[in-house]
Parts: C-alpha cells; sequence; structure tokens
C-alpha cells in the first residue's frame, strides 16, 4: 500500500489566498485511519478554510487534498464524510427528529436511521423537543447527528465546542472520543488546547495559515521533567550522568531537574537507590500542550524543523 492510501486525508501545499491575503499558506496534513486529529490554532489562523478545501466547500488556489484516496470533494469522498462547519443550520421549530428526518430524506437515507443517531449523541429522550427548545449544547450534538446520518468513516468538526458551557464541553468531548472508539476517522478544529490534549490522538497546530507542528500530543509536550529530592546530591548527579538514563540532569537548588522519557522513571529511582543514595521525592512535571502552543508560535521555525 502506498502512503498515500494509507492516509485518510491528505493535504500537500495547500494555499488559499483572498485578495493580497493568504488564509492557508502550503499546509500539509495527513490524517491516518481510526486517529481523531486535532487542528489547533487561534481564531483567524486558517483552520476553517483547510476543512473546507478538504471537503471541497472552497477551492484551494494551489495544492492538492484528497479524502479516502480521491480527491476532496469529489462525490465519492463526500459519501463517505460527515461534517458540521460552523454550528448546524435546523428548523427552530421541528422537533430535533424531525430536523434529522428531513436531513436524511434529502440525503438519501433510510429513516430508521434518525433514532440510531439520535441515541449516539445522547439526544433519544429529547428528539420530540423542538429544536429552538434545545440548549447549545444539544443543538451542537444534533449537528453531530446529523453528520453522523450516512455512518461515515471520515468526520470533520469545526469547533464542535465553541460557545459551549464547561457541561456541553464535556458531553462534546466524550462524543468525539466515542466517535473514535467507534474506529471513524475525526478532524477536529479547536483553539483551545486542553481539549485538544484530552482527546486527540495526533495535533497539527496552525498559525497564520502555516503548520508550525504535526505530531503526537506526546511528541508536541516532549519528555517529561522530574523533580528529584535525593541525598547526597552531588552522588545522585554522578550516578544519572553515568547511567545514561536521563536526556539531562541539572541542579535546581537542593533538587535536580531530570529530563527523561516517562518510561524510565522506575528505573531512574531504582539505579539512584542501588548506589546509595536516598530519594526522598520524584515529582513529574508534565509540559502543558498550552506552554508548548505559545513557544512555537513565538517562535515557529526553532520547533517545527
Ligand atoms: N471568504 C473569505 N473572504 C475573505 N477572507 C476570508 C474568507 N474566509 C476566510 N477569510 C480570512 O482567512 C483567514 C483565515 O480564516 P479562517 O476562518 O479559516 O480561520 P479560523 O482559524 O477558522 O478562525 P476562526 O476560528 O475565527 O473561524 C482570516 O483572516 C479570514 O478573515
Amino acid at each position: 500500500m502506498t502512503a498515500a492510501r494509507e492516509a485518510v486525508i491528505e493535504a500537500r501545499g495547500l494555499v488559499k489566498t483572498y485578495g493580497p491575503n493568504v488564509a492557508v499558506d502550503h499546509v500539509d496534513l495527513t490524517v491516518r485511519p481510526g486517529e481523531v486529529y486535532g487542528f489547533l490554532g487561534p481564531n483567524g489562523a486558517g483552520k476553517t478554510t483547510t476543512l473546507r478545501m478538504l471537503l471541497g466547500l472552497v477551492r484551494p488556489t494551489s495544492g492538492t487534498a484528497t479524502v479516502l484516496g480521491v480527491p476532496a470533494g469529489s462525490p465519492s469522498a463526500l459519501e463517505r464524510t460527515g461534517s458540521m462547519i460552523e454550528g448546524p443550520a435546523f428548523y427552530p421549530y421541528l422537533s430535533g427528529r424531525d430536523n434529522l428526518r428531513f436531513v436524511a430524506r434529502l440525503a438519501g437515507v433510510p429513516a430508521g436511521r434518525v433514532d440510531e443517531v439520535l441515541e449516539t449523541v445522547h439526544l433519544a429522550d429529547r428528539g420530540g423537543d423542538t429544536f429552538a427548545q434545545y440548549s447549545l449544547g444539544m443543538k451542537q450534538r444534533l449537528g453531530v447527528a446529523a453528520a453522523l446520518l450516512k455512518d461515515p468513516e471520515v468526520v470533520v468538526l469545526d469547533e464542535p465546542t465553541n460557545g459551549l458551557d464547561p457541561a456541553g464541553m464535556r458531553d462534546m468531548r466524550a462524543l468525539v472520543v466515542e466517535l473514535g472508539r467507534q474506529g471513524r476517522t475525526v478532524i477536529l478544529s479547536s483553539h483551545l488546547m486542553g481539549e485538544v490534549q484530552e482527546v486527540c490522538d495526533r495535533v497539527a497546530v496552525i498559525s497564520n495559515g502555516r503548520i508550525v507542528a504535526e505530531s503526537t500530543v506526546e511528541e508536541l509536550r516532549g519528555g517529561t521533567s522530574l523533580l528529584v529530592t535525593a541525598e547526597p546530591v552531588e552522588r545522585a548527579v554522578d550516578v544519572l550522568v553515568a547511567s545514561g538514563l536521563p536526556e539531562s540532569v541539572r541542579r535546581d537548588g537542593p533538587d535536580l531537574r531530570i529530563t527523561a522519557e516517562p518510561r524510565d522513571t522506575a528505573e531512574i529511582v531504582r539505579t539512584l537507590v542501588t548506589a546509595g543514595v536516598d530519594v526522598t521525592r520524584v515529582q513529574r512535571d508534565e509540559r502543558q500542550l498550552e506552554d508548548v502552543f505559545f513557544e512555537i508560535t513565538d517562535h515557529p521555525q526553532g520547533v517545527a524543523s
């Protein structure tokens, strides 16, 4: 199999300009089967425009995008893709269920599917209420339900938690995780670091139309920093440097700050204790994606390379 067929979504050199403004600037993305992929960036970074190009709703100025191995926007890609872009539009005085029946009829989907998707988005018991009566979170979930009617392999969600209260956000995040567990490939945009960190397998960071990083959340965060209190501290440094286990060891006041892979933590402690060093505290200090985000958007060259 070629790499292109393995990728569910592949964008190469996507550019979109509006007059003199470059909204999307040579974007490359690779979304693999079954992953929940986060597209992270501040407002105006170019997320919606990119997602629209992946759905064939906006024509790229240059570059290419394929979805499920065929050009983005082609009928065979759209048949297998569900999306919610910039908030769902429904009839306010029809019930959630009737709105979905209407969308299903237009899409040629059997009406029986409506109750299945209402169940998936946890609206089965509120399907009879009018759309106008729904909370914002329920409206967004109805939008996801509509996106799922075709039982799509690929789901594209543009800022699905935008404007939701904490409970609504929590429900939407749980739903996204559930879609991933069902084996669907999900790409979602967000400007919330914590959200992407919580639900996504991999993430692309976009800033001013350019991708400044694409990797797993873990890789983006980098190695874990450990704060270790050990006695005698000089001997602890010597032992650890000689062991070659940590990437780096440095004194931080009376403590040691060690950069190492999380899986090496136990071995580090064992090595110290075996060498006769007393370890009285080990504290993990994982970098939050937020710190990384500001670092790479402030200094894009250093991290993207
Ligand atoms: N139809 C359009 N005509 C002109 N400029 C546009 C158009 N659509 C988007 N833009 C511009 O392109 C840039 C990227 O916009 P885009 O909506 O893709 O960003 P975004 O990351 O999705 O941000 P947001 O979260 O605010 O929607 C912005 O500067 C925006 O003003």
